[in-house]
């Protein structure tokens, strides 16, 4: 069920479901009446109105006025656009409406019932304009519980972006599977609590489809997640090594190594320059430390090859020295997470970056925020698209795997596939969130999961970590609730197993 269909997929789903003999009317009276299913959670009193627009999402709105009515509610129902201009599954659906059809356009809004919003759903093919979206600005305006049909009309199902403008909704149901639109932001944020109805769209359409955009859930990754091994030992959990800043910014790495640490890395060891080797060695105990004074500091740590993954970027510099241990890793080479001062460090010269991955063929991951992301990308990704479609466009362009990072955090693959995470609280917006995160995916890599798995793994139990703790959480927090989200893990609690 973590799936994400966009819309041109979710069409092909429809078809072929159509294609193996279960005819449109029939998937259309089935999405009407979850939606008549969801609103009609509500008392009989509560008056409905129904508001079409002129395609088959319209078509929806139709048949779950005529089944609500059937229920016993009393439902109005106004039509955006002439009614003999429907056509298709539409203009059936519209055909068993016995009720009368007002001009949605002039029709007023009731002062007090729920709205169903059929207006515009996966057929948006333009920025909403005119009347429709004067429409659309007196249902938010008048502040009246909504629910959507599919997506909130005016919301771009492929990327969640409003396109003009959108309606504001409470609940929105969806069909066989959610749409990127429903958990990349602002459409998220449109669409309220996501129903997911099945209308009888056979799993096995997906084998077909072989969608590439995912729910960030345990389900994902679940099967590359390291298992600890009875006869295990600490070698064998691998040695994240993360690189520490100079005296004055050693505090991210060691969050960073404690983080590798408690996801289940068997070693970690801090590389520390010279001047801040004091000071780590009186900070950590499980986690070592050792020497390393810039590329070839570093490189002679990584002659030991036992230490098999590198976290660089927490508290460094953007400077040449940073540059020069990034290729000092990829020369080893190691699988990579590089964040911060190591993603900003190549922003005046990305080719240089891009070119280290290519050469190195060892799994990179990068982890930028917006800033970090428009300094490395500027220019090769226009910043009007999706948030999955830039991070994709990066992952492609940088040959790694791109955590784009936010509420709605995207790791995307050079080889097309995105999970979006939907359950980062926004108590994760704190200092050296970042640099904890860094470390999860630099601890799992070292275990041997795959880089685009484990920066998935890492994001999702990021913000699982940070939803047990709640409000007043700080960075050095995080590590020490890891323990708990791998033990819920392992016991398939929050939701975990199934999806
Ligand atoms: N057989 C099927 O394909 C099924 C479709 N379903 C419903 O059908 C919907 C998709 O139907 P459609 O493909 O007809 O698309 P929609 O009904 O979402 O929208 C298409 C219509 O809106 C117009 N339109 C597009 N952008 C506009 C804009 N910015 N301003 C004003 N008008 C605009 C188009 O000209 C067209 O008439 C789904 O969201 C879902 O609700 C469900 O009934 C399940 C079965
Ligand atoms: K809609």
């Amino acid at each position: 069920m973590h799936e994400l269909l966009t819309p041109a997929e979710m069409a092909e789903a429809d078809r072929l479901t159509i294609a193996a003999g279960t005819p449109g009317i029939e998937l259309m009276e089935r999405a009407g009446r979850a939606v008549a299913d969801v609103v009609g959670r509500r008392p009989l009193s509560t008056p409905v109105l129904v508001l079409c627009g002129p395609g088959n999402n319209g078509g929806d709105g139709f048949v779950a006025a005529r089944i609500l009515t059937e229920r016993g509610f009393r439902v109005r129902l106004a039509l955006a656009g002439p009614r003999d201009a429907l056509r298709g599954d539409a203009a059936l659906a519209a055909a068993r409406w016995r009720g009368p059809v007002e001009d949605a356009f002039a029709a007023p809004l009731d002062p007090s019932g729920v709205i169903v919003d059929a207006l515009l759903g996966a057929g948006l093919a333009r920025d909403v304009a005119g009347a429709m979206a004067a429409l659309i600005d007196r249902v938010n305006r008048g502040g009246r519980p909504v629910v959507a049909v599919d997506l909130p009309s005016g919301i771009d199902g492929a990327s969640g972006l409003v396109r003009g403008i959108a309606v504001r909704a409470g609940e929105t149901v969806t069909f066989f599977r959610r749409k990127p639109g429903h958990v990349l932001l602002p459409g998220r944020l449109h669409c309220g609590a996501v129903r997911l109805a099945q209308i009888g769209i056979a799993g096995a359409v997906l084998e077909r489809i072989a969608p590439r955009l995912f729910l960030n859930v345990p389900a994902l990754w679940r099967p590359a997640f390291p298992v600890l091994a009875v006869d295990g030992n600490k070698y064998r959990r691998g040695h994240a090594l993360a690189v520490s800043g100079g005296i004055e910014a050693t505090g991210a790495a060691r969050m960073a190594a404690r983080a590798a640490l408690r996801i289940g890395a068997g070693l970690v060891t801090v590389a520390a320059p010279s001047s801040a080797l004091m000071v780590l060695a009186g900070a950590l105990e499980a986690v070592m430390v050792r020497r390393a004074d810039g590329a070839a500091g570093l490189g002679r740590l990584l002659e030991d090859a036992r230490r098999n993954a590198v976290v660089m970027g927490p508290g460094l510099d953007p400077d040449e020295e940073t540059r020069a241990m990034v290729e000092a890793v990829f020369a080893a080479p190691r699988p990579l997470v590089l964040d911060a001062g190591a993603i900003t460090a190549f922003a005046a010269d990305p080719e240089r970056l891009f070119r280290g991955v290519a050469a190195s063929a060892t799994p990179t991951v990068l982890t930028p925020h917006d800033g970090e992301f428009a300094r490395l990308f500027a220019g090769a990704v226009e910043p009007g698209a999706g948030k999955s479609e830039r991070a994709l466009r990066a992952a492609r362009l940088a040959g790694a795997v791109v955590v784009l990072k936010g509420p709605d955090t995207v790791v995307a693959a050079p080889d097309g596939r995105a999970a979006i995470a939907d359950n980062a609280p926004p108590t994760l917006g704190t200092a050296g969130s970042g640099d904890v995160l860094a470390g999860m995916i630099g601890g799992l890599m070292a275990q041997g999961m795959p880089a685009f798995e484990a920066a998935s793994a890492a994001v999702w139990m990021h913000g699982a970590a940070a939803q047990r703790f709640g409000r007043g959480l700080i960075a050095e927090d995080l590590p020490d609730l890891l323990p708990g989200v791998l033990q819920a893990l392992e016991t398939d609690e929050d939701g975990a197993g199934g999806d």
